[in-house]
């Protein structure tokens, strides 16, 4: 399973790359909100994002609200940077952009996915990248995981003819909030997981590895007492 980063935050970013997990990043109009950033400045942030993550891809989010708008938008941020993939929610709007985005060899981030038919309209559409939501479900008491499953065992039935030289469509798993998401979602064959950096930092740790560190400081230093 590859990482990527669920933040639009620089620093998050900056620290993630530094310890070299990284296949990814990817950022939402919330995420972006969150760091303060203005319209204006908004492309100018992405293609700093794709330059500190160069190589690796950074999905950034369209607003537009039809095709015609998704397909302008998406070949304005695609210019950004070679990195940039496309992120449109799974609609009937977005369907024709992305068929037509993928004919261009623009990758698309298909999010805001829910259940498996949007996954496998999308994939059959051409994105690139198709994203389910785990925490979303669980957040309304409905089993996020088990959601999941159900898009992964779909999806990875067929083959789509559009980025099976990259590997695609690839599934990211979105919206997670725990490590037990990214250890289901490998289990499951998910090839992706999207994680927030409080998330992954969880995943670093472990009281067990806490615990096991502290015995071992303490018993070097009666080594070296003894020195
Ligand atoms: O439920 P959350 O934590 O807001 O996550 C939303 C998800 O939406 C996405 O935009 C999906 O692509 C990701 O950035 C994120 O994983």
């Amino acid at each position: 399973m590859k990482f990527f980063i669920d933040t639009a935050d620089l620093d998050e970013i900056r620290e993630a790359m530094s310890w070299g997990v990284l296949s990814g990043v990817t950022t939402n109009p919330s995420l972006y909100a969150r760091t303060g950033g203005k319209l204006a400045d908004f492309e100018a942030h992405m293609a700093e994002i794709c330059r500190v993550c160069e190589g690796l891809p950074v999905s950034a989010e369209s607003q537009a609200k039809t095709t015609e708008g998704m397909v302008e938008d998406a070949r304005r941020l695609a210019a950004l940077a070679p990195n940039v993939v496309v992120k449109l929610p799974i609609c009937e709007e977005s369907l024709p952009a992305t068929h037509q985005l993928a004919s261009e060899g623009i990758r698309v981030n298909m999010t805001l996915v829910f259940s498996a038919p949007q996954a496998l309209l999308a994939a059959r559409a051409g994105a690139r990248y198709v994203s389910p939501f785990v925490g979303r479900f669980d957040d309304i008491g409905d089993d996020g995981l088990a959601q999941l499953e159900t898009v992964v065992r779909a999806v990875k039935n067929y083959s789509y003819g559009y980025w099976d030289g990259e590997g695609g469509p690839e599934i990211i798993t979105a919206s997670v909030r725990t490590p037990n998401h990214v250890t289901q979602a490998a289990l499951m064959g998910a090839d992706i997981a999207t994680v927030p950096f409080a998330a992954l930092r969880k995943c670093v740790r472990h009281p067990l590895t806490a615990e096991g560190r502290a015995k071992f400081d303490a018993d070097w230093e009666k080594v070296s007492a003894g020195a």
